[in-house]
């Protein structure tokens, strides 16, 4: 089975045989590929280390993304999962990545909200949408995540990027299933066929860094799965979480509790490690893994216990104002640049005089104070740029201005 392939799809929402769903133009492909295409060999490949900035602190600086990567998104439903992934599409306005998002069996309403998000945010000419509605054959849901990945190989070959979001697997799973049953396959765990984990294996094996006699390319995969009641165990979370480099854990608790993106830093993992930050960022960001779980700790200890003693309670006034700045909202993406200045300037303690809910407001307006008060770093900041102490300096005095704009003001 072929689908269509080329420049022309970007774009363009088509059905998983490439047929426009958006009411434009018949799509004129450059060629048709096979949606079931063999994962590049060994030597084929390259490390991944370059990375993808998603524009999501907590992402950037704690779990990066290579170009060439698979890292799962697991979570309940409605904890924020595909906001995160549409948030990293959007960023990818000012890169040269192509994304494709791919919806199997997501209600038209939510794939509508997804197009809609791009289309106002992002660079929508630079993105294909594959549709397969919950209304659909079976088959169709089932080759959808195969032709999305053809789709976006196509830019890897050529040499280019390309993201892919699989929105989501745990319903491929269930589709995958259902054929089996109605075909006659002998059920095994959870009454899905022993052949899952191979399914799954052989899709996002796809997603890899190609080596430069290969062109360079990359496909980096960002598959969703839902989980119930936060069972990380189950059956096809645990096949993904083995086939994948990596997973993004999100948390309903913290989701009820107004922190999005609700991700749950103890669980979630990137196997690929700070060799796919940019270099900036790894400098800055080096120890606030480690520094918020310390926090977590601390807090939790604290909480009933009585006065803790003062470089406890710095390390905790410290940390909560580091989870003030992981919340982000949606369509705000940072910079490299802004996410090294915070980080820097964190730990530096400059935001320690600021109210907890003044960092939100901080964080809003830095990019543009940014542009205006150190437009001469902006350059600085790229894969492998560094900051050296005068820059790092400069990029310092130019946050605590904006910091001392936003402190009261005494009177004289
Ligand atoms: N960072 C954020 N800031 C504000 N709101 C957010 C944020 N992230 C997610 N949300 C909100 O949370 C809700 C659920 O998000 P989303 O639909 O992405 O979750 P999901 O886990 O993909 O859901 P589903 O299981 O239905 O696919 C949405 O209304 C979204 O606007």
């Amino acid at each position: 089975m072929r689908v269509p392939v080329g420049a022309a799809l970007l774009g363009r929402v088509v059905d998983p045989l490439g047929r426009p769903l958006d009411g434009g133009s018949p799509l004129q492909a450059e060629r048709f590929d096979a949606i079931e295409r063999a994962a590049p060999t060994i030597i084929e490949r390259d490390l991944v280390i370059q990375p993808v900035q998603t524009g999501t602190l907590v992402i950037d600086a704690m779990f990066a993304l290579g170009r060439g990567q698979r890292e799962l998104i697991l979570g309940d439903r409605a904890t924020g999962k595909t906001s995160l992934a549409v948030d990293a599409i959007i960023n990818q306005r000012s890169s040269d990545i192509v994304c494709v998002y791919i919806a199997i069996g997501q209600k038209s309403s939510s794939v509508a909200r997804v197009i809609d998000q791009v289309r106002r945010h992002g660079a929508p000419e630079r993105c294909v949408f594959v549709v397969a509605s919950p209304a659909s054959a079976p088959g169709l849901q089932w080759i959808a995540p195969f032709a999305g990945v053809t789709i976006a190989e196509y830019f890897r070959d050529k040499g280019g990027h390309a993201l892919v979001v699989i929105d989501d697997l745990t319903k491929h799973a269930a589709t995958h299933r259902e054929i089996a049953l109605l075909t006659g396959q002998p059920p095994g765990r959870e009454a899905y066929p022993g052949d899952v984990f191979y399914l799954h294996a052989r899709l996002l094996e796809r997603a890899a860094k190609l080596s430069q006699e290969k062109g360079g390319g990359s496909l980096t995969a960002l598959p969703i799965a839902e989980t119930d009641a936060g069972n990380l165990s189950a059956y096809i979370p645990t096949n993904l979480i083995s086939i994948t480099d990596g997973q993004i854990v999100f948390d309903t608790k913290l989701y009820a509790e107004g922190h999005k993106p609700a991700v749950d830093v103890g669980a979630s993992v990137s196997r690929l490690g700070g060799k796919t930050q940019a270099k900036a960022l790894r400098e800055a960001t080096g120890t606030m893994r480690l520094d918020y779980a310390q926090f977590l700790e601390l807090e939790m200890f604290t909480r009933f216990g009585e006065q803790p003693e003062p470089r406890v309670k710095a390390q905790i006034e410290r940390g909560k104002r580091l989870r003030a700045l992981l919340g982000q909202p949606l369509f705000q993406p940072l910079r490299v640049i802004d996410q090294v200045a915070l980080a820097l300037a964190l730990g530096h303690g400059q935001f320690d005089p600021l109210a907890l809910t003044d960092l939100a407001r901080l964080r809003a307006a830095l990019p543009a104070w940014l542009d205006a008060n150190a437009a001469d770093l902006l350059a600085c900041t790229g894969a492998d740029g560094t900051l050296n102490s005068e820059q790092a300096t400069a990029l310092l005095e130019a946050v605590q201005r904006l910091v001392d704009s936003l402190l009261p003001k005494t009177a004289p």
